[in-house]
């Protein structure tokens, strides 16, 4: 039976049990579960805290788990990123009080707060630099005016937090995280994880991608075509109108409604959009 590690709250958790159900697993129906069973698909999820995923599935004693890229990296244990599975998008970033750091290259020497001293340690090796990292649990931005650190390096989303403790972000980000799927080092190979790998691939297609429909003039299909590729090759089929075609393609949600404006332009009518649930490409 693969055994999988799930966030068991925090950010990532309802997403990533979501996602899950979307690809037909079971998922615990009670928050205070920590195990669920899914018999059919031959699979067990153990809820776990998501900075503690990295080093269960690093040490061998679980196949797989979903957690975010930066607790990777921070976890520093031997397991590798499988698949981005699309949410939970963050940067990982340095921010102190305005004016008083000029660039990321002035950390040397200074004292930086974080919860993820594994992410700023390899930061400064890799930067030969040289500072103090202050470890702290959580509400990390209140270190500065706290006194115990000069600047901080955090998660930053939206920067409201950032902003209420009178911080400013400095330099580029130092990394950019979302969730992930990760894997031992070497892979596991079994059929069972690349099936759950298919599955939640198959969720990202669905989510990414609407199916388009529309009846166009044989004459203009290669025009239309041309604005729908499809992934493969679009399915074109014979209308009873003379003259005329449907098209089938997918198309990236984003770029829909811009398509269908350009599609109705170009003479196209009976233009549809439907959602994809699922699939297998
Ligand atoms: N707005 C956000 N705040 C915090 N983490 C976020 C945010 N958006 C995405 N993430 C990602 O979620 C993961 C951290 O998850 P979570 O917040 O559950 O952990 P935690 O901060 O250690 O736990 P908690 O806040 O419940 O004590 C990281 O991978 C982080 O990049
Ligand atoms: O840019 P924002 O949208 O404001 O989000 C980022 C903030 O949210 C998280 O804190 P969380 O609420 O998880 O508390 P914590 O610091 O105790 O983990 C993170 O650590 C930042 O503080
Ligand atoms: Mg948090």
């Amino acid at each position: 039976m693969l055994r999988i590690a799930i966030p068991n709250k925090g950010t990532l958790s309802a997403p990533a049990a979501q996602m899950l159900r979307d690809a037909g697993y079971r998922q615990r129906t009670d928050p205070k579960e920590l195990v669920c069973r899914d018999e059919a698909n031959n699979v067990e999820f153990f809820y776990l805290r998501p900075r503690d995923i990295a080093t269960y599935v690093g040490s061998g004693d679980l196949d797989l788990g979903v957690t975010g890229r930066d607790l990777l990296v921070d976890s520093g244990v031997p397991a590798r990123e499988l698949l981005d599975l699309g949410f939970g998008g963050a940067t990982f970033r340095w921010a102190a009080p305005a004016g008083s750091l000029a660039s990321a290259e002035a950390i040397g020497g200074r004292r930086i707060a974080t919860a993820y001293p594994g992410v700023v340690e390899r930061y400064l090796d890799e930067h030969d630099l040289k500072a103090e990292v202050v470890r702290l649990d959580g509400a990390v931005e209140n270190a500065v005016r706290l006194g115990v650190a000069d600047l901080i390096a955090d998660v930053v989303e939206t920067g409201t937090t950032l902003r209420q403790a009178g911080l400013v972000t400095v330099g580029e980000p130092i990394m950019r995280s979302s969730a992930i799927l990760i894997g031992r080092e070497p892979a596991a190979d079994s059929g069972a994880s690349a099936q759950l790998m298919r599955r939640l691939q198959g969720v990202l297609v669905a989510r990414g991608y609407v199916m388009l429909a529309y009846d166009v003039r044989a004459d203009l299909l290669e025009s239309a075509t041309a604005l729908t590729p499809g992934i493969e090759s679009p399915t074109v089929s014979p209308l009873h109108r003379e003259g005329w075609v449907a098209v089938q393609a997918m198309v990236r949600r984003d770029d829909v409604h811009q398509i269908m404006d350009e599609l109705y332009d170009l003479g196209a009518r009976a233009i549809l959009v439907t959602d994809i649930s699922n699939c297998r490409l």
